[in-house]
């Protein structure tokens, strides 16, 4: 555990980590020997003087003093390491997942990645807190124990030393059991965690579907699993619980049995028999613990795999060289693109020059957006090259790629802050005159000047507390401040009241002006903005020319305006 633990992070939380083990076997060793100064103290207690047990009572007390010194440090130590490892796997987790092409964010990954980085990430670290103090201390104390048991008695001790390997087979053979179900509850547990969190964001789905009295049939079935699992995970377990348990008191029994034969026959004294008979109970509770601790260790071991598992999802690979392309021109080559199973794009090229607008038109599912994602690089393509100002996006690095890109999607989100550092996030260093500006541009001032508060309103958890047409200016005013050359839209009023939407086209216009622009359109009115259009089915490319051409056509792209006018 510790092992994978320092794989996934680095060796640099080694250290602690290591100090951590030390101080906590150096505490559980001095606990083992401290019970040793009960021999001579109980055989004073029980001699001819008992006055002769005070200096070992000193003695006892001491070492006791001397182990809290340690423990406390121990366990400080391990607490320290323990936040150290979490700060370190939140950066880790933060950094990696911000690496990630954005297309692995499908909506099942959100939940699973949201109960990893709170519950599986505090429950791996967590060992280091508060398991490690425990564990070390059950397993280091007993052998210590034992090897006092030796020092004093050598035939209690041998009886003590069989009895080691025999506790821990039964032990291995108990967590075996245990271990069995653990990685499908973990994973049930998992799962159930999600389907809540979805539960919870389909809410308003669930209502406008009329399901406010029935339940969601998903998440029942997922607690229902969890509930199925956990009394496999019970039934599985309880010969081992047991089987460790009549084990430990057998053990017990033999050493008592075996103290009392020896007391009888004179060999050894009540009073050692007593004092080993204490050790060997010292022993018990710990031993019996180290099950339940071996099954968190294994549920924690569990929660890191699965932290390793994403920290081991390659990123899109960045070059070696990145090239920074000298113009702004698009164009798709041969391009093939798969979503699993299913072809998105099998041959598709096209070409926008710089400073001209594309509109990508086509029925639902023909691959727009998917044309947007690829230019952006949300995925690599599987064939064929994307290519920005002639250099394929694979050879622009990540950073620099998105730096040339101002996106405008139909969703936008907005962080739960100030309408402000909203638009800030296009561009970070922007100056006061040219944030003003942009949020001018983009329509946003009569909506600050009606918003309690104004600049500093807050917009709620993804901007709740807006419009879709206000949250549409903030992300118009957002890519505006960016001020990058080419300009992606993702069909940005479809959704918009007409007031919104004449607002929401002067801003795209002027976000548009001068910039090379590749715009998913469904209103005949942002098409006939565009210099070329592309009709695109699940074909792929089957019309291109301007707006006029192709309705001269009287093809496909004429038919789809026929069905869909009088919209725009
Ligand atoms: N993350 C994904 N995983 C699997 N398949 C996907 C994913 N995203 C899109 N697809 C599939 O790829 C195809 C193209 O999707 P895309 O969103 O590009 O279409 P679109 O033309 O933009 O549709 P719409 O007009 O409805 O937005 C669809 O069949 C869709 O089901």
């Amino acid at each position: 555990m510790i092992r994978t633990l320092l794989r996934v992070l680095g060796p640099k939380y080694a250290p602690p980590v290591r100090r951590t083990i030390v101080l906590m076997t150096v505490a559980a060793v001095l606990e083992g020997l401290s019970y040793a100064l009960l021999v001579p103290v109980l055989r004073g207690l029980f001699g001819d003087d008992p006055g002769e047990a005070r200096p070992w009572l000193f003695a006892f007390g001491g070492a006791i003093a001397v182990y809290a010194v340690v423990r406390y440090l121990g366990d400080l130590a391990g607490f320290r390491a323990g936040t150290t490892l979490l700060h370190g796997m939140y950066h880790r987790l933060g950094d990696h997942l911000a690496k990630l092409p954005v297309g692995w964010y499908t909506s099942r990954r959100v939940g699973e990645v949201s109960v990893l980085a709170s519950q599986g990430v505090l429950r791996s670290m967590g060992v280091i807190a508060h398991l490690l103090g425990p564990f070390i201390s059950a397993s280091a104390t007993p052998l210590t124990i034992v090897a006092v048991i030796l020092v004093f008695n050598r035939q209690l001790g041998s009886a003590a030393l069989v009895a080691v390997p025999v506790v821990l087979l039964v032990q291995a053979w108990a967590g075996r059991s245990m271990a069995s179900t653990d990685t499908e509850r973990a994973e049930r547990d998992h799962e159930s965690s999600a389907r809540v969190i979805e539960f919870v964001k389909a809410q308003p789905v669930l209502r406008a579907g009329g399901r406010t009295a029935e339940r969601f049939t998903l998440l029942d079935d997922s607690l229902r699993d969890v509930e199925r699992t956990a009394r496999r995970s019970v039934f599985s377990a309880l010969p081992g619980a047991v089987g460790l348990s009549v084990t430990v008191q057998a053990v017990f029994t033999g050493i008592l049995v075996l103290g009392a034969y020896l007391a009888l026959g004179g060999s050894i004294g009540a009073a050692e028999v007593l004092t080993i008979l204490v050790l060997a109970a010292r022993c018990a509770d710990p031993l019996l613990s180290l099950a339940e601790f071996g099954g968190q260790i294994r549920g924690a071991k569990a929660e890191l795999l699965r932290l390793q598992a994403v920290l081991e999802t390659e990123p899109l690979p960045e070059p070696a060289r990145p090239i920074s392309p000298a113009r702004n021109d698009i164009s798709f080559e041969d391009v093939r693109f798969a979503h699993g199973d299913r072809q998105v794009m099998d041959g598709v090229s096209v070409a926008v020059p710089e400073g001209r607008r594309l509109a990508v038109v086509g029925p639902s599912g023909s691959g727009k957006s998917t044309l947007l994602q690829l230019l952006a690089r949300f995925y690599d393509v599987d064939g064929g090259a994307v290519r920005v100002g002639g250099v394929d996006v694979r050879d622009i690095g990540a950073e620099a790629l998105m730096e040339r890109f101002a996106i405008v999607f139909q969703d936008v989100y907005l962080f739960d802050g100030t309408i402000e550092e909203n638009i800030r996030l296009g561009r970070p260093g922007a100056s006061e005159a040219d944030l003003r500006e942009a949020a001018s541009a983009a329509g946003l001032d009569e909506v600050i000047a009606r918003l309690p508060g104004g600049w500093d309103a807050n917009v709620g958890e993804g901007g709740a507390l807006l419009s879709g047409g206000e949250r549409q200016r903030v992300s118009i005013a957002r890519a505006l401040l960016k001020d990058a050359p080419i300009v992606l839209l993702d069909e940005v009023t479809s959704a918009l009241d007409p007031v919104n939407e004449a607002v929401v086209h002067e801003g795209i216009e002027r976000l548009m002006a001068g910039r090379t622009v590749v715009m998913v359109a469904h209103r005949m009115r942002t098409v006939q903005r565009a210099d070329r259009v592309v009709f695109l089915d699940r074909q792929g490319i089957r019309e291109e020319g301007t707006h006029e051409e192709l309705l001269r056509l009287g093809g496909r792209y004429a038919e789809f305006w026929a069905v869909s006018a009088p919209v725009g």
